[in-house]
Order: structure tokens, then sequence, then C-alpha cells
């Protein structure tokens, strides 16, 4: 863990170089993401059976068992403990009900000439959706990934996930069957991605690959893209907390670790301006450390991407939280929406003491599919937008095509494109 006062003179320096991961630039993981896109797309279930044996430990008989049928996902369900069902059920419906205000109605306009222009929105035909099963398992990634795809009126949703060691979490089957997914693949890593691009004799190409995941997943859509439509780039999680001393340390302790959690290069940030508050925090983390299941994933977090910053006050805090642009903000503030206007870079902005990031990691409603990295200074959430297409619309009428044939005309004429001016001057004629 890094400890830094704004005041000290290499500050800059030291604060840059916490921007730690980027989903580019890692030479040796494009090497082999590179080499595991190919050998798929060449291989197909071949490779698939080899990666999965090789990466994550489980010799599959044969392709078909590539694939999880869908009765285990509704016996995975059945066999749940009652209060589990109900909480998996409650979380869908919290986050069905926020997605469905991000859905957007097909329009059309008259202009002044009588011309309908419009845009016609439509969903995606058939998803990829990347469920992580690396270090942990996520039925709520399931949720997040597909509920959205399913609001916005997908036609078919592929889930792939890896299982280390042939462990099928029942959780995860289980949040397939709450959201619907259409079929399931126990296949994970850069070769999931490279699956579900390029398709398989068993897995079928999709349109679009969503989701979170570690840097050779995160690589492997970054590479993909153009191929087929990605949602961002989400890979290890991140938190910055941002405190003026008003919520007990142990709490944030427990926010901060929260993320440090998931993986040994999650980034988990404090800033105050509260010298004693500082040092609360970094003692309650200390001890919180010694009462974690997954210590050592989280000590290693924290040690290597973990920082307290102490700011000279609140304004210099949010500056250095836009620059982190983390995927998500806790404002731990006794008035968060004074704060509020000054933050212009986060994934999600989790308002006040009482609301700590593993609500919204659950069952807020909003997605926890988020940009890490810094992306979020130029991307957004996961959300109903990312599982639609939009195509214009364009009717001229015969009264009102000659207005727009003249003025097209005189640009295609600038341009020096004469069929352009030829096609839109026989519309002249004929709209006279
Ligand atoms: N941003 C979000 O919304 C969000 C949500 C949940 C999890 N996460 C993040 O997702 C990540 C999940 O990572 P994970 O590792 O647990 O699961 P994962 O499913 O992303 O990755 C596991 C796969 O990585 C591949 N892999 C592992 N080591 C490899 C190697 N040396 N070479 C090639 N491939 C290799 C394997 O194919 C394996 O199946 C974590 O960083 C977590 O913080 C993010
Ligand atoms: N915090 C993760 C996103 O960065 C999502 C998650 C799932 N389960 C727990 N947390
Ligand atoms: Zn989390």
């Amino acid at each position: 863990m890094k400890r830094l006062d704004t005041r000290q003179e290499d500050f800059a320096a030291t604060f840059a170089a916490l921007h730690g991961w980027e989903a580019s630039g890692d030479q040796q993981v494009e090497e082999r993401v590179r080499e595991i896109l190919q050998a798929v797309r060449k291989r197909g279930n071949a490779a698939l059976l080899e990666y999965t044996a090789r990466f994550d430990r489980l010799e599959l008989a044969d392709a078909a068992a590539l694939e999880i049928p869908l009765g285990d996902c509704a016996a995975a369900l059945a066999a749940l403990p009652a209060k589990g069902r109900a909480a998996l059920q409650a979380a869908a419906e919290r986050i069905r009900e926020y997605h469905q205000q991000q859905l957007v109605p097909s329009w059309e306009i008259t202009d002044a000439f009588g011309n309908q222009l419009g845009q016609r929105v439509l969903p995606l035909q058939r998803v990829g959706i990347y469920v992580p099963g690396g270090k942990a398992a996520y039925p709520s990634s399931v949720l997040m990934n597909a509920l959205p795809a399913k609001v916005a009126g997908v036609q078919e949703i592929i889930m792939t996930v890896p299982t280390p060691g042939g462990e099928v979490n029942p959780w995860v089957l289980a949040a397939a069957a709450v959201a619907g997914v259409d079929r399931v693949f126990r296949v994970g890593g850069a070769q999931a991605v490279a699956a579900l691009a390029y398709g398989t004799e068993s897995v079928p190409a999709v349109d679009k690959i969503v989701g979170p995941g570690n840097i050779y997943v995160a690589t492997a859509k970054r590479m993909v893209f153009g191929k087929v439509g990605i949602d961002m780039i989400a890979g290890p999680s991140e938190i910055l907390v941002l405190s003026d001393g008003s919520a007990p340390a142990e709490w944030l302790a427990w926010d901060l670790l929260s993320q440090a959690e998931h993986d040994e290069i999650a980034q988990s940030i404090f800033i105050t301006w509260d010298a004693a508050h500082l040092e609360a925090v970094a003692s309650a983390v200390d001890k919180a450390l010694t009462e974690l299941d997954r210590a050592p994933i989280a000590r290693t977090s924290w040690q290597n991407r973990g920082a307290l910053i102490l700011a000279r006050d609140a304004l210099e805090a949010c500056t250095l939280a836009n620059q982190v642009a983390p995927e998500h903000l806790e404002l731990a503030v006794e008035e968060p929406r004074a704060l509020l206007p000054q933050i212009t870079n986060a994934g999600a902005i989790f308002l006040g003491i009482h609301t700590c990031e593993a609500l919204g990691d659950y069952v807020a409603g909003p997605n926890h599919v988020l940009p890490t990295g810094g992306s979020a200074r130029f991307s957004s959430p996961l959300g109903v937008y990312d599982f639609i297409k939009r195509t214009s619309l364009i009717e001229a009428s015969p009264a009102g095509v000659t207005e727009l044939a003249s003025l097209a005309k005189t640009l295609a004429e600038a341009e020096g494109l004469t069929a352009h001016a030829r096609s839109a001057a026989a519309r002249i004629q004929s709209g006279q």
C-alpha cells in the first residue's frame, strides 16, 4: 500500500504511477491471447478442449461436454435453499426494473418539406455474455449481463463461464435459469471470447460479446472488436473511497477490501483530508485483513495496488478522483450531493456513508459491469443500450425531395462527385 500526501514534492509522479492496469500494453499477455484466438479460429472445439484442460484443469470427454444443459440450470435453481432462491429472484427483479428505464423507443419526424426522418431501434439477435469464474464464482454477474439483454429483447443469449477443476457453481447455474439464458458453455478466458467471436462446431458465433473478466478476457475482447461488437473494457475491479471522516473507519476498511478481494491486481484507493481519519482507516484495513477468507488475494492487492492519500481538501480529493476515473467511487461524506457536481469520471457513484459499494454489486439495481482502468472517462456501465442497434430511416416525399436534392446536388458538385450530383438532380426533375 502506498501512503501519499498531495503536499509531497513527488506526489504527482507517484500518483500517476498508481493508475495501473490497462487493457493494452502487456506484450506477453497480448502475444498469448493472439495465439489462443488464432488456435480457436482454426481448430474450433479441439482448441477449446485443449485450453480448458490447460488453464482450467478440466479434461472433458468430448466436445458435447462443453455445453451445460439448461435442465441442469433449472435443477440448480430448484435445489437452492429457499432464502438463496428468493435473494436471487429479488436481485433479478430490481435489476430488471432499473434497466427497463433505459429502453428507448424508435421515433420518426416530418421535416418542413414533408420528408420523413427517423430512427429505428432493434435488439441485437444473438449476444455472448462472459461470466468470470477463475478466482471466484459470480452468479451476480450472470444477472447483470443477461437481464439488460433480456430487457432489450435480444433473441438468444449464449453464456460462457470457466469451471476450474470441473466444479460447476450451482448459484451460477441457478442465476442463468433466473435470467433466462439460452445456452451455457463451460469455457473461459481468451478461448471463450474467441469461440463467441468466431464460432466453433458447438459454440455459435455472436453479434456482440459483453461482460467482465481478467486481463486475458479483456485483452481478447479488445482484439476481436470489429469482428464482433464489445461492450467496454471491464477488467479487474477498482474502488476509490473519498471520505470526510464521518463514516466509521471500520466500514470503509471493508469497502476498500471488498474490491481488493476480487483479484491480486484489483485496486483500492482511499482519499481524505483528515489525517487522523486516514490513520484510523489504515489500522482498520490491517485488522480487517486478518479476518478475511480471501486474505491472500486481498493482502496482495492492498499491498501492491492499495493507496491512502491525504488531500488538502474536498475539492482536491474530487480532482484526484476524476483523474483516476475509478470503476466505483464512494462519496463517504456527510453531504454527498454537495460534492457530486465536482465528479465527472466514475463508472458508478455511491452517495453517502450508508451506501457501500457491495449494494451495487448485488441488488441495488444499476449494473455492476462497469468501465475500469480509467475507461470511465469515455465509457458507461453495461446497459440496455449495449444490446440494441439504431438504424436511420429516410423517406423523401415527391413534394419534399426537390429542396433536399438541390442542396445535395450543390454539395456533391463541390466535392467533385458527379454521380452523386446526377443522382440528386434526377430527383429534382421527378419531384417537379
Ligand atoms: N468489472 C466488473 O464488472 C467485474 C465483475 C466481476 C468480476 N470482475 C473482475 O473480473 C476478474 C475475474 O477474473 P478471474 O481470473 O477470476 O476469472 P476470469 O473468468 O476472468 O478468468 C479465468 C480464465 O482466465 C484464463 N487464464 C488464467 N490464467 C491464464 C494464463 N496464464 N494464460 C492464459 N489464460 C489464462 C483461463 O482461461 C481461465 O479460464 C477479476 O479481476 C474481477 O475483479 C469485474
Ligand atoms: N465488484 C465487481 C465489479 O467490479 C462485481 C461483483 C460481483 N460480485 C461481487 N462483486
Ligand atoms: Zn465486488
